[in-house]
């Protein structure tokens, strides 16, 4: 394996976490953050202040910050990995567009699963608009069930990593393949963040029908028709149906829809025992990206109009922004018209051609995952 410089992006749980992870594999991993403290504590204890507090961080890791690196310094760099919350996306990338060289761009890698809110934008737009075309055609998205808590455990684990271009989506695999890490490679990279971004408001949903009480069959059927609906939606977009069948789909949906690790189904779980959401939000102590993108998602089903029919979805942001309670949207949702068709996938449409068509390329069919 090639051992290559890398810089992440974001010390929060994910990025310190998958710092741990490529420094097993002797890349030379700096770990930026935002905070002094953080950055002192994992040079000084190898311990994160905050995230992942038992957890020894290996000694090669440098954390650097708060000031962002030189221009000189970045330039050394074969890989960034932003591990960023989507909604703070933009401004981080602003921030460091000037340091980067254009013509000579390192590996970028996106690990954020949301939709910025106001602008609807997927992070492959917010590239384009912060770094530029030459960025966003080559940046991959690597998504997929994965708890930073088990991946520091060395759990076996396995991802999605999906780019415009194949070879660079390739190359990002390399970089995190390990014996307990896998890595699958597609090209349909708004498939990819489609279902990353979706499953954290459905994985609300489920925390919301289990603190109603609801049981098994409940989350079952919900766990089910959440896919369908996300399927629905990421077709309407223009991404390939099969996307959603991906360990970026199916694979993280399951696992944050049944699992108290998730912080989205905490959210739902919270909400429907009956707490406030603000409340909820201020103890969390770390970023539930489904709060924010329900808000993008619900613009964005508007747009789609009838082809995204996306009940769930709608009924997440309802309590969430509409001042309806959890019950009103469990008895909303099992009260839609009786006797739907189970599966049917619209044709695969036009907003991934806008943004192709944006970045300057041909739109095309991306049958393969
Ligand atoms: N934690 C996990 O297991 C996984 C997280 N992700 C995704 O990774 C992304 C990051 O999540 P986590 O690290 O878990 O979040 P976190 O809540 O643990 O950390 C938040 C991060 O955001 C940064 N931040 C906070 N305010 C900011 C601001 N105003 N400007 C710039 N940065 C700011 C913090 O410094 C910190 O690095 C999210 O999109 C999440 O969905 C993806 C897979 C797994
Ligand atoms: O995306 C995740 C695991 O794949 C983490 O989910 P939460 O953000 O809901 O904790």
């Amino acid at each position: 394996m090639e051992i290559r410089k890398i810089l992440v992006f974001g010390a929060g749980n994910f990025g310190s976490c998958l710092a741990d992870h490529l420094a097993d594999s002797e890349h030379t991993v700096y770990l930026w953050a935002r905070s002094r403290d953080v950055v002192d504590s994992i040079n000084t204890t190898h311990r994160h202040p905050k995230y992942l507090k038992e957890h020894d961080f290996p000694e090669s890791i440098q954390a650097i910050g708060p000031e962002l690196p030189s221009k000189e310094f970045m330039s050394e760099m074969d890989v960034l990995l932003f591990a960023v919350p989507t909604q703070y996306l933009r401004n981080a990338l602003l921030d460091i567009k000037d340091r980067l060289d254009d013509e000579n761009l390192p590996l970028l890698i996106f690990v954020n699963k949301g939709i910025e809110t106001g602008t609807r934008a997927l992070t492959l737009e917010i590239i384009a608009d912060t770094l530029g075309k030459a960025a966003a055609k080559t940046a991959t998205f690597l998504s997929g069930p994965s708890f930073a808590k088990e991946i520091v455990q060395r759990q076996p684990t396995q991802v999605s990593v999906s780019s415009l271009s194949i070879e660079h989506a390739q190359r990002t695999a390399e970089v995190f393949h390990q014996p307990w890490f896998r890595c699958y490679t597609g090209d349909d990279p708004i498939g990819v963040e489609l279902a990353g971004a979706l499953k954290n408001v459905y994985a609300i949903a489920a925390g919301i029908a289990d603190g109603l009480g609801y049981q098994n069959n409940t989350r079952a059927g919900l766990i089910t028709r959440c896919l369908a609906e996300m399927t629905r939606v990421g077709c309407a977009y223009g991404a390939s149906p099969l996307t959603f069948l991906s360990l970026a789909g199916v694979g993280d949906l399951f696992l944050t829809c049944s699992s108290r690790n998730s912080r989205n189904y905490t959210v739902g779980y919270r909400l429907g025992q009956g707490e406030k959401l603000d409340v909820i939000i201020d103890t969390l102590g770390s970023v539930a990206e489904g709060v924010a993108t329900a808000q993008g998602l619900h613009e964005i089903i508007e747009r789609l109009g009838a082809e995204a029919y996306a009940p769930i979805a709608e009924g997440v942001y309802a309590v969430l922004y509409g001042g309806q309670t959890a019950e009103e949207m469990s008895h909303w949702l099992m009260n839609q018209p009786a006797a739907q068709r189970e599966l049917e996938i619209p044709e695969r449409a036009a907003p991934y051609e806008a943004i192709m068509l944006k970045l300057g390329l041909e739109a095309k069919k991306t049958g393969k995952i």
